[in-house]
């Protein structure tokens, strides 16, 4: 799975000038409202063909200036999904369904309707009208009709951005799936940071119609300073662990991560299941001492590797807790008052109820304890 964009382009008084190359299986274009991050997917899907430049997907060129490549929209073999379903109204949702497969020749199929059905849990759903349907709902099947296209790479654009946190909470798992169970690269729009921590396996920041970053998630989202203003209290530190054991008596999972472990409110997962965590920089607080007497449960103990300016009276500290960097966001009051320092000996203290829906990716509902 490979995408690769180098493109420059004039819309108006806005120019975008954008190069990445990501392998990852879901690829998020992040950055604030206006940054080009629409703009970028039109020029994937053949949208808009651009000034200059090349885009290639999988290694096959779609676009490329230099030798009058520009390979149309409906050849490229494009799934999209919007904010909005954009389902046809009058048609059931096995109609929706029949419509995505309707325009790719039967020799180049490889995706089953009735995989699809169960990828995106929509069985129950085949008989119905898009108006019976919740927003949540819609999307799995707009997905689901933009999979059965069989396409080269899925174009999300904000797909979450419509609906209310429930409805998100709800839909996240079945994205998840998307991503580890089907082979398609996916291109992923988004301006939150929780989506982007849970879902991204490598994330392209966009500023100004510029990439201001780009690469792996747990290295990307620890650029706080990058983050749109709006989103700056949800940054923090991104973390891959794997859940140890559950807790029945008091209702809590414990995490196993390079820096320790950390225990969680009880998450519906299996026992050795992977479990992506974001600890946000505001929930941190830091000890120089290891405390005791204290109500917070997770007590990782590292280094800091790193001190920023932040907004107002705040700094940000990195911390490395044995290879994972746990970041901090504290005033610079306390860090004068806890004389910290490059390569001081710390504890980064983490209460476990700061861990919710939004900072767990918990993986699926229907994946219940084993
Ligand atoms: N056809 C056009 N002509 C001129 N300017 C345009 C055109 N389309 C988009 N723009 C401008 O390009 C810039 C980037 O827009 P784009 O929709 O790509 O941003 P975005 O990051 O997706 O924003 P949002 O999160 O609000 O959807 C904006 O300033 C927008 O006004």
């Amino acid at each position: 799975m490979s995408v690769l964009v180098d493109i420059g382009h004039r819309l108006g008084d806005f120019a975008i000038e954008a190069r990445f190359d990501s392998a990852g299986r879901l690829t998020a274009l992040f950055g604030p409202s206006g940054s080009g991050k629409t703009t970028l997917i039109n020029l994937i899907a053949g949208l808009i063909r651009p000034d200059k430049g090349c885009i290639e997907v999988d290694g096959r060129v779609l676009v490329d200036t230099a030798k009058d490549v520009f390979v149309p929209k409906h050849r490229r073999r494009i799934g999209m999904v919007f904010q909005d379903a954009r389902l046809f109204p009058h048609m059931s949702v096995a109609g929706n369904l029949r419509y995505g497969r309707w325009f790719t020749p039967p020799a180049e199929r490889y995706v089953e309707t009735d995989s699809v059905v169960e990828l995106l849990g929509i069985g129950p759903l085949l008989n119905r009208r898009p108006a019976k349907l919740s927003g949540g709902e819609k999307q799995r099947v707009a997905i689901g009709r933009a999979l059965l296209a069989s396409p080269k790479i899925l174009l999300m654009d904000e797909p979450l951005a419509s609906l209310d946190e429930a409805r998100k909470a709800e839909i996240l798992p079945y994205i998840e799936r998307l991503r580890d169970e089907t082979k398609i690269p996916i291109v992923y729009v988004s301006h939150s940071v929780a989506e982007v921590a849970r879902l991204a396996s490598d994330v392209v920041m966009l500023a100004q119609g510029k990439v201001v970053a780009t690469g792996p998630t747990e290295a990307v989202m620890q650029r706080l300073d990058l983050l749109p203003a709006e989103e700056r209290g949800e940054g923090g530190a991104v973390l891959d662990t794997r859940v140890l054991r559950h807790d029945e008596v008091f209702g809590m999972t414990v995490l196993g991560s390079a820096g320790g472990e950390i225990r969680v409110p009880r998450l519906a997962v299996k026992t050795g299941a992977p479990v992506r965590i974001r600890i946000r920089a505001r929930d941190v607080m830091i000890a120089t001492e290891k405390p005791t007497g204290l109500s917070a449960l997770n007590i990782l103990p590292g280094t800091i590797v790193a001190i920023r300016p932040g907004e107002g009276p705040a700094v940000e500290l990195g911390i490395d807790c044995n290879g994972a960097t746990v970041l901090a966001r504290i005033t610079e009051q306390s860090r004068h008052a806890l004389k910290l320092r490059l390569g001081g000996k710390v504890f980064a203290v983490v209460k476990t109820v700061s861990f919710d829906g939004a900072n767990t990716g918990a993986g699926l509902p229907f994946v219940v304890d084993g």
